[in-house]
């Protein structure tokens, strides 16, 4: 059948709510989103089997995106989608996967690695998979509280089986990290196995549409052959053959790493529409004092507060292209044996996962703010968005112990300079930095860019000396690297500021040979608005590390003051072609029309509080008193 997806998305009556799902207790939320989740299931596996097709060439990213406004939160069935199927694919040997990849297949899935106890440090998680030769199986066990699997979406109620990471003993050894699936309910009363414990961990402060769960093992059986087997194996007798490198358990954290930048490119582009639109409708107060009320968008300041929104989506959809595009080449590489390329995409993924989900909160809650008081409102859809866009800082490897992944990438290619031997071309600046071979400051973007990467190499060399010196005073190294740690994860951080707007900067010039003029002119504005905004913001560390003077610093302000003017006209053109239907948007500040006050009331209308003229509290608690005082 061909149909057109969007349409027949958003024709499923059942998928979109009446009462909106603020007014739903906990339990409900999840009941009504489980409903949605398996009708989107059930598309999805109609577009697998092409029993459905698309008629729309944006369509694949839209089934994605429709569901933002499908769920106003977040699938429950997301973790099952996006990183059990995708583990299975990547980790799992061919037998395994023509067993369990089924399109009808019974499983619900999820990913189950953080426990109680640990989240980022994943050497000390302390489940054990031990192997009993005896009856060719593992015996999945969870040996103390803190050992009990804390988080995993879809863990709660609605997962049957999951993928769980455990430490691997065979005979006495341990093996460390593997990956096991383990079936946790019972296909058809869904009653948790024996030796099972699973639960579902309460509310948060979003996400409460994704049932996070808790689960123990009370020496749950599964076969041998329910390791993930496409990378390491254990063999019938025991025998245990080797990863070709020892982190590749770690890839579907990996590859999750760098999907996230292009999801949180998206989020920031749903902040971006709802905030520009309503600065648009929005009037608050004269410029002039003899002048009518002008759109609060006329304000610079405003404008401050929103271009950079526009820009960074705009980064982040780039870059998340050219880091999918570096992990499929990546990924064939280590298909044919080569590892090569792996430490540096890991430290690459690391960084910009770090900076996009910190970029990207800041900026949503920045359009929150710049809504003023409506931005609070729920029915404005930011608080949503802001709760979403943060926990990325979080999950999928906290924000500071990324930071410090790539670090340690950045202290070994200062190490080989500082030892004056062979760097990468890449690298090359940090001899350069060395030899204080610096370049005359520029103030155009090609300049920022050079000023980013002396920033890098100074702020690397800084955390470096400081290693050495700690190391030098009879520190152990992680002591030494502890102590070092507040810099390594500044050298970090403007290591992935250098890289976003290097490549952004590049891929803008190539994308503008290949559009229209007038196109290229706008996009070329935003990336240099971009630049010079983290220049200016980064004015300090310019100063310190770069050959910038003040009266760079002042013309730089002038012209990002003069591109915020150029920008002003194109801003609602720029945010109507992130293309965002109203439908999944959910927002009564953004929608395309400009009714924001309008709809408003109409959401205020449905508030459970106004379906009584007068609340019955007020017969049992008010009234008792304010009656008694008048007489
Ligand atoms: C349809 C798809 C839609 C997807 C859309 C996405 C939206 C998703 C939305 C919501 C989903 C939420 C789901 C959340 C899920 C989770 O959170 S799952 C749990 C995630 N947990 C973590 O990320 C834990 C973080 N910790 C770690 O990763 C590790 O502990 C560590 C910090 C990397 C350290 O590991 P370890 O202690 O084993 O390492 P060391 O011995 O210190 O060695 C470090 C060396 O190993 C190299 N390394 C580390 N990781 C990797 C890797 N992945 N690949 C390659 N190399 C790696 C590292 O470079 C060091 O090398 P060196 O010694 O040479 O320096
Ligand atoms: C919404 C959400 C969904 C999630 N979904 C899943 C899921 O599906 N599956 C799953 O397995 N997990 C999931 N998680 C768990 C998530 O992966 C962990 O919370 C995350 O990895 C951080 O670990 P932690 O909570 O133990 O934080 P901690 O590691 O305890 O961090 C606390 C603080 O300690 C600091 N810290 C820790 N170690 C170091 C260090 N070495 N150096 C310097 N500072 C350090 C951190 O910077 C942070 O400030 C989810 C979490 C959230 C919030």
């Amino acid at each position: 059948m061909m149909i057109h997806t969007n349409n027949y998305i958003l024709n499923i009556k059942e998928l979109w709510d009446d009462v909106p799902e603020e007014y739903l207790s906990h339990k409900e939320r999840y009941e009504n989103a489980i409903k949605k989740a398996f009708i989107v299931l059930k598309v999805l596996r109609q577009l697998h089997t092409g029993n459905i097709q698309i008629t729309d060439h944006r369509t694949p990213t839209n089934v994605y995106s429709i569901q933002d406004g499908i769920f106003r939160n977040v699938n429950p069935l997301l973790i099952h989608i996006g990183l059990f199927w995708s583990t299975i694919a990547a980790q799992a040997s061919t037998e395994q996967q023509a067993e369990w990849l089924q399109p009808d297949s019974s499983m619900i899935g999820t990913y189950v690695q953080t426990e109680l106890g640990h989240g980022s440090f994943i050497r000390g998680i302390e489940t054990t998979a031990t192997y009993d030769s005896t009856t060719d199986e593992f015996i999945l066990h969870t040996p103390r509280l803190s050992a009990y699997k804390w988080w995993p979406g879809g863990l709660g109620n609605t997962a049957n089986a999951c993928l769980v990471m455990a430490q691997l003993y065979i005979n006495g050894t341990c093996h460390g990290l593997h990956i096991f699936l383990a079936q946790i309910r019972d296909f058809d009363t869904h009653k948790p196995l024996p030796g099972i414990k699973v639960g579902e961990i309460g509310p948060k402060m979003g996400f409460n549409t994704a049932d996070n769960g808790f689960l123990g093992f009370d020496n749950h059986r599964i076969p041998r052959t329910n390791m993930l087997m496409k990378n390491v194996q254990v063999l019938r007798d025991g025998t245990y053959v080797k990863p070709k490198h020892d982190k590749l358990t770690y890839g579907s954290m990996l590859l999750t790493r760098v999907t996230l930048i292009s999801d949180l490119a998206y989020q920031l582009s749903k902040a971006a529409t709802i905030a520009v639109r309503y600065s648009a409708v929005r009037r608050q107060s004269p410029i002039k004092s003899n002048e009518p009320e002008r759109q609060i968008l006329d304000f610079v300041s405003q404008q401050h507060k929103l271009f950079i929104t526009i820009a960074s989506s705009h980064v982040y959809r780039v870059v998340g292209l050219w880091m999918w595009n570096s992990h499929k080449r990546v990924t064939a590489d280590i298909h044919e044996g080569n590892m090569g390329q792996l430490p540096e995409l890991h430290a690459l993924a690391c960084c910009l996962k770090a900076i996009s989900s910190r970029d990207a909160s800041a900026l949503v809650e920045q359009c929150r703010l710049a809504c003023g008081g409506h931005g609070y409102m729920m029915a404005s859809n930011l608080p949503q968005i802001y709760a979403y866009t943060t926990a990325a800082v979080t999950y999928e490897g906290e924000y500071t112990v990324l930071l410090l992944q790539t670090a340690r990438y950045l202290v070994k290619f200062w190490r080989l300079a500082a030892e004056h031997k062979p760097l990468p071309q890449n690298f090359a600046y940090f001899e350069d930095y060395i030899k204080k071979n610096f370049e005359q400051w520029r103030n155009s973007p090609e300049g920022i860019i050079e000023g980013f990467k002396a920033i890098v190499a100074g702020k690397t060399k800084a955390a470096y000396d400081t290693l050495q010196c700690n190391l030098r005073n009879g520190r152990e190294f992680e002591e030494a690297w502890n102590m070092a740690s507040v810099q390594l994860t500044n050298a970090s951080e403007a290591y992935a500021r250098s890289l976003l707007c290097e490549v952004f900067w590049k891929e803008t010039v190539q994308l503008s040979t290949k559009v229209s003029k007038s196109l290229a002119i706008v996009l070329e504005q935003l990336a240099e608005l971009y630049l010079m905004y983290w220049a200016l913001e980064k004015h300090g560390d310019l100063l310190l590390y770069s050959t910038i003077s003040r009266n760079d610093i002042e013309a730089l302000q002038s012209r990002y003051e003069e591109l915020l003017a150029l920008i002003r006209p194109n801003a609602v053109g720029l945010v109507d072609a992130f293309d965002i239907r109203d439908e999944v948007l959910c927002s009564t500040l953004g929608a395309y029309d400009g009714r924001v006050y309008e709809r408003m009331m109409e959401e205020a209308s449905k508030s459970p509080l106004n379906e009584d003229v007068v609340n019955e509290s007020f017969h049992k608690y008010i009234r008792p008193v304010t009656m008694k005082n008048k007489l």
